[in-house]
């Protein structure tokens, strides 16, 4: 895609150097982390804070899976540390990988003050898990298998009876699936971090866009999930022209039904030109074509006909999976984007994730909701290895601690959530004032 105009590449008002192929499209997770390599001054290793680490002997030892190590060797893995790890016992380990004090400034504005606000919580949070029970995990597992199987139950019966409201049935459920695996990829390695390659996406991918890209960097120019989409939907507030505007509402619709598609178009383009992808092929791969492969085998009709059933189903949990995902809880004019008046040069990152997440009120409290819509999104970016089923019971220990330390969590409804994606796409004009964590959404 030709270099974008000028009216859509924000600066970031946090000072944040933008990586080298902002503007090159498609974006992809291996090209962020080349490229956050280039600022990242992590001397070919990995760094934590201003200390650099030789790790390569732990990779295939890490308890999360050696995959979280593999593909941020030569990156600032701060954001990432942090937040992924609740015990101290991954902070004792590091000290034995320690090799020498890092030489350049990281190139995040996001801090980890030992009495800050992020740090406390996590030390409140620790203490409150000893009390937590085990069964909400095994429901969200429970959920999870029961979307699964009910995608493959009313994909079959949509070609066998070639019934179109059961394959967008059957599409709602791949797309409560796919949303419900996302709790697991954040977590160690796991089987039903592969539901999400049902969808098309691939969890690899993901792991690095969401879990590594926009769950650390929320809603600045180093956030994937804002420059993947640019310049169709320009969320970052910036200089847009009316006619930029206007056709960024009507693509949304239009992206939001072909991403899953997309997804696997630019994969099969990445097996095509780049050897290396194609040498990296795995077994897991193949999975999207198990839902394909059931109705054909089991519904009794033509090969077209299966093909053409399951494309539908592929559109309607696309469009399903992102009106939710992008309705959930980062845009709105009042929400912080990158561009927008900061809280100054160094923030908390949890202070920071308040000012780019807000929940809804309608998700709140039903695990299947929070499950499968992105619920609890706040407590879920703090805390992104907690399971959905888990994260209801700190809230008590949450707000205890916002109070202590004068912040907020916002909640709004859907609705406004909705047509606040839409404001905050033609909104070309900076927030002049910090974000205020204490304002209702409006
Ligand atoms: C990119 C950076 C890293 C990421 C994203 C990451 C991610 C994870 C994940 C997802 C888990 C499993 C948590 C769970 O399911 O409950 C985990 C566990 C663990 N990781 Fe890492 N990790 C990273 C770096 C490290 C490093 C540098 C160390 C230490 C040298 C480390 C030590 C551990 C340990 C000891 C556990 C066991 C669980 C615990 O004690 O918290 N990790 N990590």
């Amino acid at each position: 895609m030709a270099p974008r105009s000028s009216e859509v590449v924000p600066q970031s008002s946090l000072g944040m150097k933008p990586f080298k192929h902002r503007n090159k499209h498609p974006q992809s997770g291996e090209l962020w982390l080349e490229d956050k390599k280039l600022l990242d001054g992590a001397e070919g290793l990995w760094r934590v804070h201003d200390k650099i680490y030789d790790l390569n002997a732990f990779i295939r030892k890490h308890p999360g899976g050696p995959s979280w190590l593999q593909v941020t060797k030569g990156t600032d893995i701060t954001e990432a540390f942090e937040s992924h790890h609740i015990s101290t016992g991954p902070e004792e380990l590091l000290q034995k990988f320690y090799v020498r004090d890092a030489k350049t400034k990281r190139n995040s504005p996001f801090t980890f003050e030992e009495n800050g606000f992020y740090r406390t919580l996590k030390k409140n949070v620790r203490e409150a898990l000893k009390d937590i029970p085990k069964q909400p995990i095994g429901t969200s597992a429970f959920f999870t298998d029961v979307s699964c199987i009910a995608t493959f139950l009313f994909a079959v019966l949509a070609i066998t009876y070639e019934n179109y409201l059961l394959a967008i049935i059957a599409g709602c459920f791949l797309a409560f699936t796919s949303i419900a695996s996302h709790n697991y990829i954040h977590k160690k390695d796991n089987f039903r971090m592969y539901y999400m390659n049902l969808s098309l996406m691939d969890y690899r991918e993901w792991r690095v866009t969401h879990a590594l890209s926009h769950h650390l960097y929320t809603n600045t120019i180093n956030d994937l999930e804002i420059t993947a989409f640019e310049p169709i939907v320009p969320f970052l507030p910036t200089e847009k022209s009316s006619k930029t505007k206007i056709l960024s509402c009507l693509y949304v619709p239009l992206l939001m039904a072909s991403v899953f598609h997309l997804c696997l178009i630019f994969r099969v383009r990445g097996y095509i030109i780049d050897k290396e992808i194609r040498k990296n092929i795995k077994l897991e791969d193949f999975i999207l074509f198990l839902l394909p492969l059931t109705m054909y085998v089991l519904g009794g009709q033509s090969l077209l006909r299966t093909l053409i059933f399951w494309n539908i189903i592929i559109v309607v949990g696309s469009f399903h999976f992102f009106v939710v995902g992008f309705t959930a809880a980062h845009h709105h004019p009042d929400i912080f984007h990158d561009g927008d008046a900061t809280r100054g040069d160094k923030i908390d990152w949890g202070i920071g994730q308040l000012d780019a997440v807000v929940d809804r009120v309608e998700i709140t409290g039903s695990h299947w909701l929070v499950l499968t819509t992105f619920g609890d999104h706040c407590l879920h970016h703090m805390f992104p290895t907690l399971d959905h089923g888990a994260l209801d019971y700190i809230y008590p220990i949450f707000r205890k601690t916002m109070k202590e330390f004068n912040v907020n969590m916002r909640f709004s409804t859907e609705l406004t959530l909705m047509k606040g994606m839409f404001r905050q796409l033609v909104r070309s004009e900076p927030n002049p004032n910090p974000p205020d964590l204490f304002k209702t959404l409006d």
